[in-house]
Order: C-alpha cells, then structure tokens, then sequence
C-alpha cells in the first residue's frame, strides 16, 4: 500500500458522496446518457462487460502511442494482453486507470461508468485495482499489518494501528490470507519474504478493497518457476470472482493461465484468440520475430 493509495481511500467517501450527487443531477454532455451512476458502488454489467474501449488514441509528442484502440472484457474474465516491447501495454492500463488521458476515445466500467470522466484516486476507489511490476509492500509491517493497513483507509499508519476490523473484513482478511498462501506468514514482517511473497502480499493488499477489476503488469516478472507456477494458480482462484487484465512476457505463464489472449502492437490490437492461435497468426509472429 503506497502512500498514494491511502489517500485514495481517504476520499472513497467523499468520492461516493459526489457519484451520488452526479447520479441525481447530472444532465446534459457525456453525464446525460452514459457517465451517470446509478447506485454508487455498483457496477452495471448487464451488457456483459465490465470494461470497453473504443477508438482510444493517445500521441505523446506527435508519437501514436495507442491508436484507435478497442476491447473489451467480460466480468470475471481473465484476460492476458502480449505485445512486443513499445506496443502501449503500459499506457493502455495508464488510460484506464486515469493516469493518462486520452486524446480522443472511450473507457467505460461497467456499461454506466464513463472512466474518463474520473481522476486516478477516483478510479481506484470505483473498483479497479492495479498492481505495478515492482511490489510496494511495508517492509517493516508484518503480512497481517499490511493487509489491515489495506482497509485503513483515511488514517495515517500510525493512528491506524488501533483501527479495528469489523467481522466483514475480518473475514476478508481471513479469506485473502488463504487465496495469496500466507495464512502461516502472518507475523512474518514483509521485507523477510521472497519476492513471490511480497507479490502475492501487494495483490492481497489491493483484495482487500474487494476490487471488481484487477490490472496486473508484468506480476512474475522476477519470480522462481515454482512461485510463477503458485501465481498462475492464484489468478486462476481470482477468476470469476474478479475480472483480471495480465499484462506479461513470459509465455509459458499465458499458455498456463489464459483463455483468450490480446496481441497489442503498435497502439492497437493486431490479433485476438487462444495463446495457439495468436501464435499461429502470420502477424504476430512478424511483430515478435521482427521480420
Ligand atoms: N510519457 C511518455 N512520453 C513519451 N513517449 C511515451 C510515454 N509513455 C509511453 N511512451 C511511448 O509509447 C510507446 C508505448 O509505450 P508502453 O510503455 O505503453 O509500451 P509497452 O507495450 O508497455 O512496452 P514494454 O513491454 O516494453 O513495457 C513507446 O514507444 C514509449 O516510448
């Protein structure tokens, strides 16, 4: 949990309280037919997709880094997007989740929630969970620290050393411990665990604030063959109960985890299927192979 984050969750309420007054008032521009929440907190997938771009485009100094891209994904879909090194894998999942705006497009979550229309925090507190490469832990918090510290939200570490958990996240915490396999690490403080661990530990903290879609960038980037594997089982135990975008080079870890796979290339998707077929595809393979 980044400091970042904490302040996000100091707003959640502030932030609910604002898509209740949008969802009463709003009236006219993108508010009038697609930005508005009907319920705060839920999120409207009965058009079966949790999340949908279109024609999304973003130049950075005249450069197309993403271009007319479109996708969308299922709730409780895993989907893996692959592309080589430049395709905009990154600043798809920037766009997403308002760390980048696009210059032109559409982002929804849900059929509803207009994503352009919200700030990074915002977003984050609607439901969408991203995990960075690099795991940002509390190294001197033991595991159950970390993850109590994940619901805290609104309170500097310290004071929130004395925040207690209701029987609700209680039982989350309990249920998060047994998804990420460290129910017996509990006391362990984070910095003494592998880097699988402190992975695993980031992905609970951000289970914690129960999100509907997680965006995992490179997550066994680093990790042991035995911890990727563990990996792969815990992604395939998120599925359905979340909706997860894998973003990873490692293509024994897609072949092990994935239904259907993106190819991102140059701002856009260039092919789309099973792992077998996008890598079956003339395209692709001249996009990886460099022919
Ligand atoms: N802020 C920025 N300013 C200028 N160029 C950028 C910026 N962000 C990304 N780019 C460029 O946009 C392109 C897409 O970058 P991006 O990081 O999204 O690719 P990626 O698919 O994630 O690559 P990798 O697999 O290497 O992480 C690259 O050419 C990159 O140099």
């Amino acid at each position: 949990m980044t400091p970042d984050l904490l302040e996000e969750g100091a707003r959640r309420v502030e932030v609910h309280a604002q898509l209740e007054q949008q969802g009463r008032t709003a009236s006219g521009g993108r508010a009038a037919g697609f930005g508005r929440v009907a319920t705060p907190g839920e999120i409207d997938v009965t058009h079966g997709r949790i999340l949908y771009l279109e024609d999304v485009s973003v130049s950075f100094d005249g450069f197309k880094a993403i271009n007319k891209l479109s996708l969308d994904i299922a709730p409780g879909e895993l989907r893996c997007i692959i592309g080589p090194n430049g395709a905009g894998k990154t600043t798809m999942m920037d766009i997403i989740t308002g760390k980048t705006r696009p210059d032109e497009g559409t982002v929804f979550f849900g059929s509803t929630i207009d994503l352009l229309r919200y700030k990074e925090a915002e977003i984050a507190q609607l439901g969408i969970g991203r995990k960075f490469q690099k795991p940002t832990v509390f190294e001197q918090l033991t595991v159950l620290e970390n993850l109590e510290l994940a619901l805290k939200t609104g309170k500097d570490v310290a004071s929130s050393m004395f925040f207690k958990l209701d029987s609700a996240q209680s039982d989350r915490l309990a249920e998060v411990l047994r998804t990420i396999h460290l129910a017996d690490s509990v006391a362990r403080r984070a910095g003494n665990l592998s880097h699988g661990q402190k992975q695993w530990l980031e992905i609970g903290m951000l289970l914690m604030q129960a999100p509907r879609l997680l965006l995992l960038d490179e997550p066994v980037a680093g990790m042991t063959d035995e911890e990727t594997v563990r990996t792969a089982e815990l992604f395939l135990s998120l599925k359905g109960k979340h909706s997860l975008m894998v973003v990873e080079h490692d293509m024994s870890f897609i072949k092990s985890i994935s239904e259907i796979v993106t190819v991102l290339c140059d701002g856009s998707v260039l092919a789309q299927g099973t792992l077998d077929q996008v890598q079956a595809d003339e395209r692709v393979i001249e996009v990886y192979l460099g022919r």
